[in-house]
């Protein structure tokens, strides 16, 4: 069985998935962390892998960027692959001021601007929220590693290039810590088929401090998010 976007066979992929945005993240992941990788979907260049980490079973699978997105290939891996540990790997703009470049977030909660939710027909907004149980794992494992993380609410935006240059400070008052672009439909996804899903960013940049990492290293140096998400298998 294959989907229209991705053609791996039933049973191909793991029950745990690590989800950066960049297929090319995938393959780093897959050929510095795996062992014994195998391709399983080539489709549109969305590249996905499975194979073991420390003896444990586990895949890697590109998303590309944005909610639409984001929201066909978890869906597919959630309903016609079987997956139940989703865990997104991303980069975010940092909006507050006592974050730097590097430093290691994961999403609690995820707002947004985009109508994903509408699709639910629910009669009131919807709060997209982590799974506790990989939050909790998560913290502890970065906690093993000695690797500080930021645990809150982040904004999953529908654009990356905002028409209005006044929307972030509102965002920031709300004490949001940072902006990506696909959290919030990968936890309505998960919570609505009721599997486990978190989100774990690298910041990339600092929107308020005006710094940011190249496009390489947002491919291959984002080692300490990985290093945590690997561990939840
Ligand atoms: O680095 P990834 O995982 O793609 O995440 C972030 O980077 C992209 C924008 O540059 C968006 O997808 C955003 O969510
Ligand atoms: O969505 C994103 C990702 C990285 N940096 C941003 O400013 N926005």
């Amino acid at each position: 069985m294959s989907t229209p976007h991705n053609s791996a066979k039933k049973g191909d992929i793991a029950e745990t998935i690590l989800l950066p945005g960049d297929p090319l993240r995938a393959k780093f992941i897959a050929d510095n962390f795996l062992e014994n990788p195998i391709q399983f979907n080539t489709v549109r260049n969305m590249f996905g892998y499975t194979g073991t980490y420390k003896g444990k079973r586990i895949s890697v699978m590109g998303t590309g960027m944005g909610i639409p997105s984001i929201g066909i290939y978890s869906y597919e891996l959630i309903h016609f692959y079987g997956v139940k540990n989703l865990i997104r790997i991303g980069s975010c703009g940092a909006i507050q001021d006592d974050l730097n470049l590097y430093d290691v977030i994961i999403g609690m909660g995820a707002c947004t601007n985009s109508n994903y939710a509408h699709q639910y027909n629910l009669p009131g907004t919807y709060s997209a929220i982590a799974s506790f149980e990989l939050l909790e794992k998560a913290v502890s494992v970065a906690k093993e590693k000695n690797i500080p993380v930021r645990v809150g609410n982040i904004l999953s935006s529908d654009t990356f290039y905002s028409a209005d240059d006044t929307e972030v400070e509102r965002w920031q008052k709300m004490n949001i810590l940072g902006i990506e672009m696909e959290a919030y439909a990968l936890y309505c996804n998960a919570n609505f088929a009721k599997v486990n899903a978190l989100t774990i960013l690298t910041v990339s940049d600092s929107i308020v401090k005006k710094e940011e990492t190249t496009a390489e290293e947002r491919e291959k140096s984002f080692t300490k998010m990985m290093e945590i998400a690997l561990e939840l298998a």
